[in-house]
């Protein structure tokens, strides 16, 4: 197998390029390259690993033909497009906890420079100004912190805060009660949180509904002499607002780590005396930056590897431990997703993944994911599990995952059961031997008869009425053709009455050889399949 090749294409810890290395991967690092050059190498990688500076855009996607996975060594994704990438089928992963500690401590180093003017009062005193008299901060203890985003960052910058004798409020919709009250923080509403705080530290992403957060109209609601910093994205802020104010007074203060265009090579903030900021230094020390290297090309590695998936942000993750289990229930998924893909006709309006017995105490987001890569196929075959998804709902195609924990004649069972104009159909199949040490997937039913087969290769389906002489025509025919059969799998739904063939062979059957199969007497359906 050849090995898969990963570009580090952003500065990154050395230690990332050796992990890829020792995980099975080709690796090379160039970073600093010009769009123009990364859309000429970018077709050569399985994997693109980038902190900010890389943008991944549709153009590079469109180039990148190989590419499987794109890790991003830190938090933000924004500077890969997420919707892009997914409807090529690439898998998106960041390290959401790496350099989370490192980010809120830069947060608090920022408000308490912003408090004494710090770096106002070094640059003056190694000028030889010994300016001790234009100096006079404010005490941060007893003062109300207002957070702006509550996550990962936002809960550590309130736990230094508080540790700090701060009281912290915080805004953001999606911090439930229970978790406040873990954390320590008042839950406020965001006009609230204006009026209230001393001193705003931003932790959102940047979305459509963080950009521009604090606008000029917010901006103009904080409470006379606050304090602003931003360690999270430039888009959060409407810097000339803050500008005007920071000049007015009525804010005291502002401290950014993050600007709207990066680099920032100019702003009407730059000069400002009681303005201060970082060139986006927030994840950079040397323990947030061999995490996140570290995390990332393990989990890219395990992905192009080994198929596991972790911290992806467009497709359901995979856990190292729950990956052995689930690989052999998506091997069977897929393929009963490709044979009702195959084998239904027309519009597919709904589809149900019913997971039965011992596949019911799984993760089934995975589950379905393969068999709607297996059923997309039939529209495209570029479809994989990340893009199915996204393909499917393109299409309108409602998904539903049922689990019943009941065991039937099966230890484990999956169904797929679509709608289709002529009615409800369902196929099942099965792991025999040790399902957790990825025993063979089996079909065990096709639209309502028991069958048992392989999933394999070139296969041929017949529907047919069930009479003696049938196997002796059918075989004569494959003979004929000089097609050789693998295996001969048959299914009825009573003597006599409506049977199903499903042959493996060794060779694609032509579609001449289908229908010379439609006219062997008692056939009523033929379909030639491939997995
Ligand atoms: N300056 C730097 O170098 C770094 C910056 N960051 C930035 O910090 C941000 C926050 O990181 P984490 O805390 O790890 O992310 P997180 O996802 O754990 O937390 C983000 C929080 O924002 C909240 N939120 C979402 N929409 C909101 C809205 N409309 N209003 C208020 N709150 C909202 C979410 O509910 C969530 O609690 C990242 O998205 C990244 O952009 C992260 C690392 C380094
Ligand atoms: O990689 C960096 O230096 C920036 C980190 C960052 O902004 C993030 O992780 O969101």
């Amino acid at each position: 197998m050849t090995k898969p090749k990963v570009l580090i294409s952003d500065k990154m810890d050395p230690n990332a390029a050796r992990i890829f290395e020792e995980r099975g991967c080709d690796v090379d690092v160039i970073t600093g390259e010009t769009a123009e050059e990364l859309l000429v190498r970018i077709g050569e990688y399985d994997g693109l690993a980038i902190r900010s500076s890389t943008k991944v855009t549709p153009e590079i996607l469109d180039a990148a033909t190989r590419l499987k996975v794109i890790g991003r060594a830190g938090i933000g994704v924004d500077n890969v497009d997420i919707p892009y990438a997914s409807g090529k089928g690439v898998v998106v992963m960041n390290t959401p906890f790496g350099n989370s500690i490192t980010t809120a401590e830069h947060a608090i180093a920022m408000m308490m420079a912003l408090a004494r003017q710090i770096p106002q009062a070094n640059a003056g005193t190694q000028a030889g100004e010994w300016p001790k008299s234009s100096f006079m901060g404010v005490e941060v203890t007893g003062k109300t912190l207002g957070l702006i985003g509550a996550g990962n960052i936002g809960s550590i910058v309130a736990a230094r805060a508080q540790g700090l004798k701060m009281k912290v409020i915080a805004f953001d919709p999606f911090l439930t009660p229970e978790r406040a009250i873990e954390i320590g923080v008042e839950k406020v509403d965001l006009d609230g949180l204006l009026e209230r705080a001393d001193f705003i530290t931003l932790h959102t992403p940047l979305t459509d509904e963080t950009r521009n957060i604090l606008s000029r109209e917010s901006l103009g609601k904080t409470k006379a002499g606050v304090r602003i910093v931003n360690c999270a994205r430039g888009g959060l802020i409407d810097e000339a607002a803050l500008a005007d104010l920071l000049e007015s007074g009525h804010v005291a203060g502002a401290a950014l780590d993050v600007f709207q265009t990066e680099p920032a090579k100019e702003s009407p903030l730059f000069g400002m005396p009681n303005f201060i900021c970082t060139p986006h230094l927030g994840a950079s020390t040397t323990e947030a930056q061999v995490n996140v290297a570290l995390q990332v090309a393990e989990q890219m590695a395990d992905y192009l590897v080994n198929g596991g998936v972790t911290n992806a942000l467009n497709m359901p993750s995979l856990s190292a431990e729950e990956a052995p289990k689930l690989k052999p229930y998506m091997a069977l998924a897929e393929r009963l997703g490709s044979l009702v893909g195959q084998l239904a006709h027309g519009n597919l309006p709904k589809i149900s993944v019913e997971l039965e017995g011992d596949a019911a105490e799984l993760n089934p987001k995975p589950i379905t994911g393969a068999v709607l890569a297996g059923l997309m196929r039939r529209y495209s075959d570029t479809v994989n599990m990340v893009n199915a998804p996204y393909l499917a709902k393109e299409r309108g195609i409602e998904v539903r995952e049922i689990r019943n924990t009941r065991e039937g004649i099966y230890q484990t069972l999956v169904r797929v059961t679509v709608a289709t104009d002529a009615g409800d159909r369902s196929v099942a199949g099965t792991l025999f031997g040790n399902a957790k040490d990825g025993g063979g997937a089996r079909l065990t039913e096709i639209f309502g008869i028991g069958i048992e087969a392989e999933l394999d290769g070139d296969m041929l389906y017949i529907v047919n009425d069930d009479a003696p002489g049938f196997i002796g025509r059918i075989g004569t025919l494959m003979g004929e053709n000089g097609i050789n059969i693998g295996t001969f799998n048959l299914g009825r739904r009573q003597a006599g009455g409506e049977a199903v063939l499903l042959l493996s062979v060794d060779q694609p059957i032509s579609q001449e050889v289908a229908e010379r199969a439609e006219k062997v007497e008692g056939v009523r359906f033929v379909k030639p399949l491939a997995f």
